[in-house]
């Protein structure tokens, strides 16, 4: 685990912008596709340096492959959507090919969207575009930019929730979030911990507690879910000075 602190704003998004740029080279160039999953929140303005160079220029954008870590069951257009906060923040302002932008389907219910969303990911690690980890059989993706909520959330996997056991599906749906709107879909933590690049963004002071509870706790304290990620590859952790304030 490696763990990014940061006393200033700017080279917060500097460091995560090189981190991203770096893993997405290593990909293109080693198999001519870099597969990122996004999730909502203040993720997509932490990746504001990307639209910037060097890495606007250096990132191989064609060879993107973006997956949701979780989304909200609402329209694309909706102001919840995770899909349209990464459009107009990020995908609209780089050249990712629309068909290599895996949105959910919109017009589904929350349990025919995440049926509908695995169905398509075992199709795309079929054909090769996703990789399979060897070790758990689960998809492995090359880079999942996470974010996690003041109570330890990740994706839309939340403490105490009995989807956080989940370790068949590779996508599931909830439909009584604490944190609104209700019904999103998720990756389980089987797929979060195959992957084989993992980073952990959080900013802001309501998220001190849980950083410090997920990386200084003791065997007592509480097991939020993002002490549950442990992917197969690496995990890093970018964390500004008011998230890091309690460690
Ligand atoms: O759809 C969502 O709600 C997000 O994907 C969610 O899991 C998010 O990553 C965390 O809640 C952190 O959000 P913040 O970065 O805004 O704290």
């Amino acid at each position: 685990m490696w763990l990014w602190r940061s006393s200033k704003k700017r080279s917060f998004a500097v460091s995560l912008a090189k981190y991203v740029a770096d893993i997405s080279n290593k990909f293109t160039s080693e198999r001519g596709a870099v597969t990122v999953c996004l999730s909502g929140g203040s993720l997509i303005s932490n990746l504001r340096k990307l639209l910037e160079p060097p890495y606007v220029d250096s990132i191989e954008w064609s060879k993107w492959h973006v997956f949701w870590l979780d989304e909200r069951v609402v329209p694309k257009t909706h102001e919840d959507s995770n899909y349209k906060l990464a459009y107009d923040g990020l995908l609209s302002k780089v050249p990712v090919p629309s068909c290599n932008v895996y949105a959910i389907n919109d017009t589904l219910s929350a349990e025919g969207a995440a049926d509908d969303y695995e169905t398509r990911l075992r199709q795309l690690v079929k054909n090769g575009i996703i990789a399979s980890s060897s070790v758990t059989g689960f998809p492995k993706f090359d880079l999942m930019l996470l974010g996690m909520g003041p109570d330890g959330h990740v994706a839309s996997l939340f403490p105490g929730h009995p989807l956080v056991k989940e370790n068949k599906r590779w996508v599931t749906f909830i439909k009584d979030s604490p944190k609104p709107p209700p019904e999103r879909i998720t990756f389980t933590f089987p797929v979060i911990n195959s992957t084989a690049y993992a980073a952990l963004v959080v900013t802001g002071a309501a998220e001190s507690v849980a950083v410090h509870s997920a990386l200084r706790g003791t065997q007592n304290s509480p097991k939020l879910p993002v002490a549950m990620v442990s992917p197969e590859g690496e995990l890093k952790w970018f964390l500004d000075r008011d998230a890091a304030s309690k460690l």
